[in-house]
């Protein structure tokens, strides 16, 4: 479920009284805590939360966090009538999520998404999980939470590249969708964002993602849409992290994109002048991420871990035209490395 808020402390009052719990857990990262908390510290029952501060960043998305967390709840009598609520980005809803999902075998919990990026996806629709073993989201499972608070006030204290990292994800949702939405998506001024115009864009966003989760919860088909990008994203993401020199998801999913609409008009005849306009668009916007051809090898390997995968054999979520999914597209190695080659010449 999720709730527009027009006064997010009168929203979680209300919220919170209707939910039967016995101890009120309260997760924020220390960017979230300082930033983002003063904005619902007036709604009254959270006078009575149990704080926890975590590390910011996607760095901190892991099992020793995660221990942390359950460290925390476990210490000060959390039970499973317990309820917890994640205050952040997509580091906290995710972490937070599974740690909600696996403590004393699953409690409640609320998701209240400060950043761009999670108000439009990771907030929403029950995936939640930790990196672990250099892979992005290795562990984890399906829980939804009770409610998404959504304000997009907390947009205002979020710097330009989160905000450009969100936007990603809404670009996806867009080209999942159809051709009017694509279209307002390109022609949006992301480094002069008219804020009025994007709380209405995160509205439609977050409608794209959740009609899809409807139909598919546990990403049994359909669902997979929602991972257009991502297998070459997330190998681009953990190469990054690698490296140790992480780059925000949002970046390497707009990477992924480029690289898997060019698979699409090269095996599934997605328009070349569409795919051009997307890409350049991700270029003026998202720069490129560097590789070389001695990168391929170490790209090729990650995506042999991505969860579309069976048997053995690498899935892609690629599309035909704009809102055409070709769900379930084998590319062999060749087709990849020639995917990477467009990708290092052509951005
Ligand atoms: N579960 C899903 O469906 C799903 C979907 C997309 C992404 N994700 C995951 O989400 C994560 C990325 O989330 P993210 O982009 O929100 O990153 P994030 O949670 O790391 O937040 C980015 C940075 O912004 C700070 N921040 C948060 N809110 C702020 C605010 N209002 N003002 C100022 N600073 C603020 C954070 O402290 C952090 O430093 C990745 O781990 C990705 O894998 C999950
Ligand atoms: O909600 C989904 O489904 C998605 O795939 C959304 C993605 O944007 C998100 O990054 C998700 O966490 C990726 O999941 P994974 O299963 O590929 O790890
Ligand atoms: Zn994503």
């Amino acid at each position: 479920m999720v709730i527009y808020c027009k006064d997010i402390c009168s929203e979680l009052s209300t919220l919170l009284s209707s939910l039967d719990y016995d101890r009120l857990f309260l997760l924020t990262d220390e960017t979230t805590e300082v930033v983002c908390r003063p904005l619902i510290d007036s709604c009254e029952p959270l006078s009575e939360a149990v704080s926890i501060v975590i590390g910011a960043t996607d760095t901190y998305k892991n099992v020793e966090t995660l221990v942390k967390v359950w460290t925390a709840m476990g210490e000060a009598g959390g039970t499973r009538h317990s309820l917890l609520i994640n205050l952040g980005g997509g580091m906290v809803t995710d972490l937070g999520g599974f740690a909600a999902a696996s403590f004393k075998r699953g409690i409640k919990f609320i998701n209240i998404p400060t950043t761009l990026l999670s108000m439009v996806d990771a907030a929403v629709g029950g995936k939640t999980g930790i990196n672990f073993n250099g892979l992005k989201n290795e562990i984890g499972a399906f829980r939804e939470s009770e409610a998404v608070l959504v304000d997009t006030q907390f947009l205002r204290t979020l710097d330009a590249e989160n905000l450009c990292s969100g936007y990603a994800e809404m670009l996806k949702h867009a080209l999942l969708k159809d051709e009017r939405m694509w279209a307002e998506h390109l022609t949006f001024d992301l480094q002069n964002p008219d804020y009025e115009k994007l709380q209405c864009m995160v509205a439609d966003s977050i409608a794209v993602k959740e009609d899809i989760v409807a139909q598919d919860p546990h990403e049994k088909g359909l669902r997979k849409a929602l991972n257009l990008g991502h297998t070459t994203g997330h190998a681009f993401e953990s190469l990054a992290l690698a490296r140790q020199t992480p780059v925000l998801h949002g970046y390497a999913v707009a990477w992924g994109l480029a690289c898997e609409l060019y698979l699409s008009a090269r095996k599934t005849g997605f328009p070349v002048d569409k795919m051009r306009q997307t890409v350049n668009f991700i270029k003026e916007n998202y720069g490129t991420f560097p590789i070389t051809c001695d990168d391929y090898e170490d790209i090729y390997n990650y995506m042999t871990h991505d969860k579309k995968n069976v048997a053995g054999v690498i899935n892609f979520t690629l599309l035909s035209e704009v809102g055409d999914l070709c769900l379930d597209s084998h590319a062999r190695r060749e087709e990849i490395e020639e995917m990477l080659d467009f990708y290092r010449e052509g951005c």
